[in-house]
């Protein structure tokens, strides 16, 4: 009999959570051990509204949630600030982290990566668990190999509290890992009007739609003398997150490292 991988989720009354809470459920060698809500403690999930009949005990602190249950995994989907601080306490209960939250810098990410090796404890942190985000990802950065004038723009509900997505600065960084370095655009160009040109990363632009209706979609625009090319993913819904939550969940407890996205773990 396979061992069952207990797992903590931070955020469950979200929209990612709720989208995990039932993955949690229907995969049979997952168990819920408990969620950390913004309030609610002291209740079980069932008892909170349109939860599902779960027995797992509600915390609104990660520490005190982290002393008094015995967890594998906790996967975090709640915000930047929260997420930071979880990932890190999770680290400090030898519990591996799986954090699908997006706002973490390549600051973060290193300081993080070097606790986890410190520990010797597998995390992850994946700006996109869409197997088909990471393919758009791939595909962008093998295509920059060709053509080294890109542009990125991402487009999210207007829910979304950091901009630009956790996708696209990943994106750009695995763009400018194969480019020469370039500054996007004409060498005189000048803004008329803050922002026009979108963010830039090391010369890369950023443009960051928020709009009701999205949920998740991403182009990668590319252009050559004559020709351009469009590569561009949609997330319909957020159980298009799913299969890549339980991939991380399988591939986070072998890990002595921090791994910052899941196209170093999928074949
Ligand atoms: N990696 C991915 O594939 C992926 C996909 C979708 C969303 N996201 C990210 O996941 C995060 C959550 O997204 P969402 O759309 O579910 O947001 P949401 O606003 O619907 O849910 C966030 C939940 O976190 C809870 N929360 C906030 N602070 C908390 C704390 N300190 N402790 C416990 N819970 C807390 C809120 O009460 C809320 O229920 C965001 O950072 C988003 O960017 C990532
Ligand atoms: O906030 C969201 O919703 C999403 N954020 C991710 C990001 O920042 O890249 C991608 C998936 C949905």
């Amino acid at each position: 009999m396979s061992k069952v991988t207990k797992i903590i989720i931070a955020g469950p009354r979200g929209k990612m959570g709720k989208e995990t809470v039932q993955l949690v459920r229907e995969t049979e060698e997952f168990q819920l051990e408990a969620v950390v809500d913004s309030k609610n403690a002291g209740k079980m999930l069932k008892e909170l509204p349109n939860m599902p009949d779960e027995q797992a005990p509600v915390y609104d602190d990660m520490k005190v949630c982290l002393e008094e249950t015995e967890a594998d995994v906790l996967i975090d989907l709640t915000t930047p600030a929260a997420g930071k601080k979880h990932l890190e306490l999770a680290l400090d209960y030898n519990v591996r982290p799986v954090v699908g939250t997006t706002g973490f810098s390549e600051e973060d990410v290193e300081r993080l990566r070097d606790k986890a090796e410190d520990k010797e404890i597998g995390a992850i942190i994946a700006p996109n668990f869409a197997v088909g985000a990471i393919l758009m990802m791939k595909l962008a950065q093998m295509t920059a190999k060709y053509f080294s004038d890109a542009e990125i723009i991402e487009m999210h509900h207007d829910n979304k509290l950091d901009a630009p997505s956790g996708t696209a600065t990943k994106t750009a960084s695995l763009i400018n890992e194969v480019r020469p370095h370039k500054t996007q655009g004409h060498p005189d160009e000048k803004e008329d009007l803050d922002g026009a040109r979108g963010a830039d990363i090391d010369g890369l632009r950023i443009h960051s739609v928020r709009l009701p209706g999205l949920i998740a979609h991403q182009e990668i625009l590319f252009g050559g003398s004559g020709q351009t090319l469009k590569i561009r993913h949609d997330s319909m819904n957020r159980q298009s997150f799913m299969p890549g939550v339980k991939l991380a969940v399988e591939n986070v407890l072998s890990l002595k490292t921090l791994v910052y996205g899941l196209e170093n773990i999928m074949d």
